[in-house]
């Protein structure tokens, strides 16, 4: 993921303040499937990390999580953990990462500063992140609060997991940390709100006493008669370190939560995000040669309103158009390609590439023609042949009409249109009168903007060779065999005759 990215704020009103209690574990929370457990050992986790990340399709979905103290980070991960029910979900705090204070150290606890980054051991996060992230099983250090201590010869197993969320005031502060990561949420509640948080529950939770919580805790809050004569702890460490190190942090944030875990709007499309995520990379996983745009909220949000049904039909063309102009030159990356040097207006000599000579389009009538404007548009001067392959009613059954294809095209590499994938039987009609034709299986590269598991299914076991490059994969198909939440029919909806 790129470093600086624009974050997206949401501004959506929060939905009403009921908080799920979680499934919290002494710093893990789990859905039911989890596979996290204590565990007491002496034998601390194996040290190398050996960093072998290279397939992201084949990986753990790295969630970080940061704000304030108090902010609401937990409820933000007790939702979206109980709203990814059917997937291994495993929780790591940062806390449980506190090196612990020395003899020393102790004896002047209270000066010790908790949220200063260097308070944590971020070498030995990362070698756990990493690791799980590799898909093996860590042991995260448990934490004593109470003593400032970490118990030195118990940790908790964590194995692997789809999701792992990493949360903490903190975790955004080192880049290699934030490099693991796929998703960065920033929680994002009022000061006020926060300091009002953490003295209830200081005192409530922790038994500890409203001075020595405003103590580490207060400072911007002066305008409160309460806190006037607070000076210490929270103006001199916590209130600080959020200024100098926390909120510095939040311009790496992807989507940033106002009001934290009220706001059930933003955590519900987070959910939503994740499940597509997740979804994708089951598939990725068994089938490599799919391929799927990398998803932002901008996709997301043109995704959101081809699908919406009350969108005006000049909308529903435009937004395509947008999406399908991303797919398409994505689908032009897979192409192979010849080095080549140029001589720039310095002088000086550029190496980069050539591209494809030997390629042509086939769309498949109809809906597959409103793919063609956008290869065209990158491709000048493009050859693109037609298959018309006939739906019958329901039945999921097609037949092939009619084909007009270069004579050529055993010598190029195809790039075959059509922005729906639902059973795969159209594709696989067109696929197999291509290789009829002499093209070769991965000389194919099938372009769509949404595609049906159903259908990638269908068309990667008989051709494991091609290559398909979609926008998003929905769920399934219903029993009409449309896609599943889909967008209706693409040909009638894009060209106009569904009314
Ligand atoms: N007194 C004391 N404070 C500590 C110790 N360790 C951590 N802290 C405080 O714990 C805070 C970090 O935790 P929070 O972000 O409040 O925890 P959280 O429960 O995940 O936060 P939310 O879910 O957002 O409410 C820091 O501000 C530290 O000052 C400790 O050993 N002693
Ligand atoms: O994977 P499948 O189950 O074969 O379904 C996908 C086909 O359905 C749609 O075409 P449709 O038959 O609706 O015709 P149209 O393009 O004329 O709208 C779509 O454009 C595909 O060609
Ligand atoms: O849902 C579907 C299925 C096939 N074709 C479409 O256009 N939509």
């Amino acid at each position: 993921m790129p470093e600086e990215k624009t974050s997206m704020e949401y501004v959506m009103e929060a939905a009403s303040g009921a908080h799920f209690s979680g499934l919290r574990v002494d710093g893990l929370l789990r859905s039911s499937s989890s596979l996290s457990s204590p565990t007491s050992t002496s034998s601390p986790p194996p040290s190398s990390l050996s960093a072998t990340i290279t397939d992201s399709s084949k990986q753990p979905f790295v969630i970080g999580v940061s704000g304030g103290t108090a902010s609401g980070k937990t409820t933000v991960c007790d939702l979206i953990i109980q709203q990814l029910h059917d997937h291994r979900v495993v929780l790591v705090n940062q806390d449980s990462f506190y090196r612990g204070l020395t003899a020393e150290e102790s004896e002047h606890v209270h000066e010790y500063n908790f949220d200063h980054p260097d308070a944590f051991d971020t070498e030995q996060l990362l070698e756990c992140v990493g690791k799980l992230k590799c898909g093996q099983s860590v042991h995260v250090p448990i934490y004593d609060f109470k003593n400032h201590r970490r118990c030195s010869e118990s940790f908790r197993q964590v194995n692997a997991s789809d999701v792992i969320i990493l949360e903490g005031i903190l975790v955004f502060h080192d880049q290699r940390v934030r490099n693991l990561m796929n998703m960065k949420i920033f929680v994002d509640t009022d000061a006020d709100v926060r300091l009002a948080r953490r003295i209830r529950r200081d005192t409530v939770e922790r038994g500890r006493d409203v001075n020595s919580v405003l103590e580490q805790a207060s400072a911007n809050f002066n305008s409160l008669p309460i806190f006037t004569a607070v000076s210490s702890w929270y103006a001199k460490f916590v209130k600080p370190a959020f200024d100098d190190f926390v909120l510095p942090s939040k311009k790496y944030a992807d989507v940033i939560i106002p009001r934290g875990g009220d706001n059930h709007v933003a955590v519900d499309l987070i959910v939503q995000h994740i499940h597509t995520k997740l979804g994708q990379h089951d598939l990725c996983k068994i089938y490599p040669n799919v391929y799927v745009i990398q998803s932002t909220f901008q996709i997301r949000g043109m995704h959101t309103l081809i699908r919406d049904r009350e969108i005006s039909k000049h909308d529903f063309v435009f937004y395509s158009d947008r999406l399908i102009r991303l797919v398409v030159e994505h689908g032009l990356g897979h192409l192979p390609f010849t080095e080549k040097q140029v001589v720039t207006p310095t002088g000086s000599v550029y190496t980069g590439v050539d591209f494809c000579k030997k390629l042509c389009g086939v769309s498949i009538v109809r809906s597959g023609e409103s793919m063609e404007n956008a290869l065209r548009a990158c491709c000048k001067g493009i050859k693109i042949g037609k298959i018309l392959i006939h739906r019958d009613g329901d039945n999921g059954q097609q037949q092939l009409i009619y084909e007009k294809l270069p004579k050529d095209i055993s010598e190029r590499h195809v790039l075959l249109l059509d922005p729906v994938l639902a059973t795969g039987n159209s594709a696989n009609q067109a696929i197999e009168l291509l290789i009829q034709k002499g093209v070769p299986e991965s000389h194919i590269i099938f372009l769509n903007l949404i595609s049906a598991p159903e259908g990638i299914h269908c068309v990667c076991k008989r051709f494991p060779a091609l290559k398909i490059v979609t926008s998003e994969i929905d769920e399934a198909l219903n029993d009409e065999f449309r896609v599943i939440p889909g967008l209706g029919e693409f040909g009638d909806r894009y060209f106009g005759t569904d009314d």
